[in-house]
């Protein structure tokens, strides 16, 4: 893992718009965002349903690509890669969890943990791979495929992945979104963990608690950033939440 200080900005949005066409006209879905994710910070991204939470979180991983603006990732300018590039960009340097956790129900826990090194064809560190999940709690249940796990654990080795490549960035998108109270807690309190270890993490999520485990939470409204909220409790985040559903 590349160390890096709280000031540099893991991840740079620059005037990022992001406009889809449809039959009933242009949606503008992020309009002109300009924001820097510092290294090692925990970010919450929350607003209201089709507010552009997603679309955001999509461009800044170069899922998605602007139609205006920049993207710069650890001094990578996103723009400038072809998709091949991006796409080994993206292996070695990001990782994401999703609400369904994207997993591979055919491989498993271990090497589901592996699987972005081998993509990348990088040798796979299987101590490393154990550990990973024994800090998540999995050790025991390293050969299980995802069908014989329960989400929270299915979650769990979605956060192993990230901790294995020890990636820079991690994007998630509703990580706890399809689990219980406590399984989500635990899964926040893991994610803490590891943007106190060095990691930038980058979250959408619609509920304030989640967002309370971050530094940071910015408040989208169509397409624009237009509030944050710095250190604040799941109730503050709730109040102005609240504010913006009006
Ligand atoms: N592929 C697409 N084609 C056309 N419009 C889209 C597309 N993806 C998103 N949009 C529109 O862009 C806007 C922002 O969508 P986005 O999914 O980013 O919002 P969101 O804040 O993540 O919403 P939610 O909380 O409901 O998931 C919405 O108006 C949505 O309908």
């Amino acid at each position: 893992m590349t160390t890096q200080t709280l000031t540099a900005p893991a991840v740079a949005l620059e005037g990022v718009t992001r406009t889809y066409r449809s039959r009933a006209g242009g949606v503008h879905a992020v309009r002109g965002i300009t924001h820097a994710f510092a290294g090692g910070s925990f970010t919450a991204i929350m607003g209201p349903s089709g507010s552009g939470k997603s679309t955001l979180l999509q461009l800044a991983a170069g899922l998605d690509r602007p139609n205006h603006g920049r993207v710069t990732i650890g001094g990578t300018v996103l723009d400038s890669l072809s998709e091949t590039a991006l796409t080994k960009f993206r292996r070695t340097s990001m990782a994401f969890i999703f609400q369904s956790y994207n997993l591979l129900d055919a491989l498993t826990a271990f090497d589901n943990v592996a699987l972005p090194a081998r993509l990348a064809r990088l040798p796979v560190d299987g101590a490393a791979v154990t550990d990973a999940l024994d800090r998540v709690g999995l050790r025991d249940l390293a050969r299980r495929r995802p069908p014989e796990l329960s989400g929270g654990q299915q979650q769990r080795v979605a956060i192993a992945r990230a901790l294995y490549g020890k990636p820079n960035v991690i994007f998630a998108d509703e990580p706890t979104g399809a689990l219980d109270r406590n399984t989500g807690r635990a899964v926040l309190a893991l994610l803490r963990t590891l943007a106190d270890g060095g990691q930038t993490i980058v979250m959408v999520t619609h509920d304030p608690l989640a967002a309370s485990y971050a530094d940071e939470t910015l408040f989208l409204a169509d397409g624009q950033i237009v509030g944050r909220l710095q250190g604040a409790d799941a109730a503050a985040i709730a109040r102005r939440m609240n504010d913006l559903e009006q």
